[in-house]
Formats: structure tokens, sequence, C-alpha cells
């Protein structure tokens, strides 16, 4: 028993059927062919997985079974194929990486210091913005924290051996020796140097990272009241006399729910992606070894069963004991979940809470050319909405740093 499929035309599959926004046209096909349904796209073929059920059934009970991942394009053009740790096949490799990130790169004193890095580079884009603020110039935030966003990668991957001098970080990107092509010759180093040198995982946090903020700052510009009530709960516990910082965020909640409701509404990465190891049975249906598993977490977290109004910006939703969330955690998923979920989620969110709550706190924001920041739909294709500038006025409210 096979999922059902939309009625298919010759060599291009369901292409026609589809919008520049993928997660929304694989939505309104799944309202009419179900929760689980094959859509080929060309010659490559897929399953997209659009309730919860199915998804906890991929990502829980059959989890080692889906615990690969498809490349999302073709693979022969894929310069970081045999490195990448975010797309390595389930096995050897990637398990020696997650214990390395779990044990060693995000925990104890490691993870201490990227919040410490993430405290100081923030510190630096505030300090960007106040200058801009006094000469009255507009900003492109996107690109100020493109900038912020590599600097900390940088400085988390280099450590002391990073400079600030952009042209010498070039430099030392060139000059890392690349030539161990043996798996079982691979030393520790070796592999380090992979993963600083994977472009995935680089493209795929930057990207992430500064898709979160720049829609944070956006819902926020659009939603003065809801940008008032944030800038209230920092005045009252962080006070005026100095910057928030990241052990101010346990007695801000709702900084919390802001960021909470930014990563359902807009999720960096609203597909996650499987690769079926063996023959299974998914929610009563089929599915084959070898299949590829879209999973729409866009949709799952835009449920109107499980969300009141869920195109809304609403941060309360996330208060409280929030009984919206009882034992729906396959309804939110931007950090993904199993064994492939997102080991730097705990990072990301407190990176995320210390940028947007500085932002609020330092800046009344204008939008440039209107009233309103434009909140463009998904952005297009399979991948979340990517950095498109967001220009804008900083307009000082108060400087941590006046002497
Ligand atoms: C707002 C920021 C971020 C978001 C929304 C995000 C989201 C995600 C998602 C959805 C996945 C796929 C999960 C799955 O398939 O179940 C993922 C994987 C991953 N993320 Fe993140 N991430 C963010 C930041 C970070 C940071 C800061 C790091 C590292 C310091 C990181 C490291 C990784 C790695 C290594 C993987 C691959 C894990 C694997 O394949 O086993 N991410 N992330």
């Amino acid at each position: 028993k096979c999922p059902p499929s939309p009625p298919a035309l010759p060599i291009i599959g369901h292409i026609h059927l589809l919008k520049s926004e993928l997660p929304t046209s694989f939505a309104t096909l799944a309202r009419k062919y179900g929760p689980l349904m094959q859509i080929r796209l060309g010659a490559a073929k897929f399953v997209v997985v659009s309730d919860a059920k199915s998804a906890q059934e991929i990502l829980r009970t059959f989890d080692t079974d889906f615990a690969s991942k498809f490349q999302p394009g073709p693979t022969n053009y894929h310069i970081y194929e045999d490195s990448s740790f975010v797309n390595a096949p389930y096995g050897a490799y990637w398990r020696f990486m997650k214990k390395l990130f779990m044990t060693k790169l995000l925990a104890g004193s490691q993870l201490q210091r990227f919040t410490n890095i993430g405290e100081q580079e923030t510190i630096k884009l505030i300090k960007s913005l106040l200058n801009r603020s006094k000469a009255g110039e507009p900003c492109d935030l996107t690109a100020e924290l493109t900038e912020v966003t590599h600097s900390t990668i940088y400085k988390m991957a280099m450590g002391r051996r990073y400079s600030n001098n952009p042209s010498q970080n070039a430099e030392i990107r060139k000059i890392i020796p690349y030539n161990c092509e043996n798996d079982d010759e691979k030393d520790v180093i070796d592999i380090l140097l992979e993963t600083y040198k994977d472009a995935d995982a680089e493209v795929k946090l930057t990207r992430d990272q500064i898709a979160a903020i720049r829609w944070a700052m956006k819902e926020l510009i659009n939603h003065p009241n809801i940008f008032k009530i944030l800038r209230e709960e920092i005045d009252s516990v962080v006070g005026n006399n100095r910057l928030i910082k990241e052990s101010d965020v346990p007695k801000l909640p709702y900084l919390q729910a802001v960021a909470k409701e930014i990563l359902r509404l807009h999720p960096p990465s609203p597909f996650l992606r499987r690769l079926s190891n063996k023959d299974s049975k998914i929610n009563g249906f089929d599915i084959q070894k070898g299949t590829r598993v879209f999973i729409n977490v866009y949709m799952l977290m835009r449920d109107p069963n499980c969300y009141k109004e869920p195109e809304k910006f609403m941060p309360e939703r996330f208060l409280g004991n929030c009984t919206e969330m009882k034992g729906r955690d396959f309804h939110y998923l931007p950090f993904g979940s199993g064994r492939r979920g997102c080991p730097g989620a705990s990072l990301a969110t407190s990176l995320l809470h210390a940028t947007i709550g500085a932002l609020v706190q330092c800046f009344d924001w204008k939008v440039k050319d209107g009233e309103k920041a434009d909140t463009e739909a998904t952005g297009t294709g399979y991948a979340g909405a990517f950095a498109s500038p967001l220009p804008c006025y900083p307009i000082t409210r108060f400087d941590p740093f006046q002497e």
C-alpha cells in the first residue's frame, strides 16, 4: 500500500503543481492527497509527510530506520559530499562526529566559551549600530547580522587563532591542508578540519541564525504592541545601566516566547530530510528502503488543530503552562528531532535571545521607505527565506557604553 500521489505529467512529474514556495505548495497538495503522499520532481521521487503522527513515527518510533539524510541537490555537484556531518549517512562517521559535538564541542567549558563569543559579537553589533544611529544613516540589518554571525562562527572554530583582520581569516581558510582522501587514515584533527571546511554546515548555520533574527526584527517592527511588552520586560529585569546578558534570559519569559514564536512561524529549515534504511510501514503505508522523505515542519507548526490562529504572530501562546503545547512535541520542530535533531539548538537559542534582546533594548526601529517591514511569505525553493536585505534605521534609545 503506497502513499497516494497527485496525477503526474510525463518527464516533469509534479513540478507543474508547485509554486516557488515549496512548503506552502506541499501543504496545499497534502490537504487534498493526505498526510503521506508521493511526489515526483523530474526523475527524483519523494514521500512528503504532513502530519504529526507520521512525523512522530519517523522521528521517534522508527528513528534508526530513517536516520540517514538525502542530499538536497545533485550529489555529483556537491564538493564536500563526503565530509559533511549535516548530511552524512547514518553510520560510524556520523556517530563519531555526533559524539564529538555532544561531548566536546557543545558541552561544558566549550559551550560557555561559545556563549561568551556570542556576547562579545553582540556588543560589536550594538556598537556598530550606535555609530549608524549617531550618523543618522540607515543600515541593512541583514548585512550587519551576516558579518556578526560569520565572525562568531570563525571565532568558535579558530579560537585564539582568530584574527580581527577579515583578509587574514580568508587566508587561514585557504591554507588549511585538506589532502587526506582515505577515510581510514583520518585522525581527529583531519575530521575537525573537514568540519570546519564543511560548506554545508557553515552556510546552513549562518543562514539559519541570520534568518531567525531577521524574521524576529521584522515581526517586532510590524507589531509595536509586542515590541513594547518585550522592552518593558527587559527594562524591568535588566534595568537601564547595562546591556542584556545571556544569564538574564531565565528571568525573561516573554523574550523566550518571542524567539519560540519566531521559529514556529518562520522556521529557517521548513523541511526535515530523511532517507529510509530499510522497508517500513508509516501511518499504514509501505515505505520502501531508499525512499527520500521530506517532513513539512512548516505545515506542522501552522496546524490549526494545534495552534489558535496559526498564521498570527502571538508569543503569548508559549507563556505560562503552555497548555496549547502539552503532548504536542511533534507540532514544534524548528530544530528537528531524534538522532538527527539539531545539536546546536541550545546554543542557537541562547545567541538568538541575546541578539534580539539587545536590539530591542538599545534601539527604536524605523523601516526605510514606509511604515511596515515587508514580511514576504516563506521564501522560495526548498530552503527557508534566505537572507534578503532588511533596510532600516536604528534610533538610539539606550547606549550601554556611554561614559
Ligand atoms: C536558529 C538557528 C538554528 C536552527 C533553526 C537550526 C535548525 C536545524 C535543523 C532543523 C536541523 C535538522 C534537524 C533534523 O533533521 O531533525 C539542524 C541540524 C544540525 N544543526 Fe542546527 N540549527 C540552528 C543552529 C545551529 C548551530 C548554532 C549549530 C552548531 C553550533 C548547529 C548544528 C547543527 C548540526 C551539526 C546539524 C546536523 C546534525 C545531524 O545531522 O546529525 N545548528 N539544525
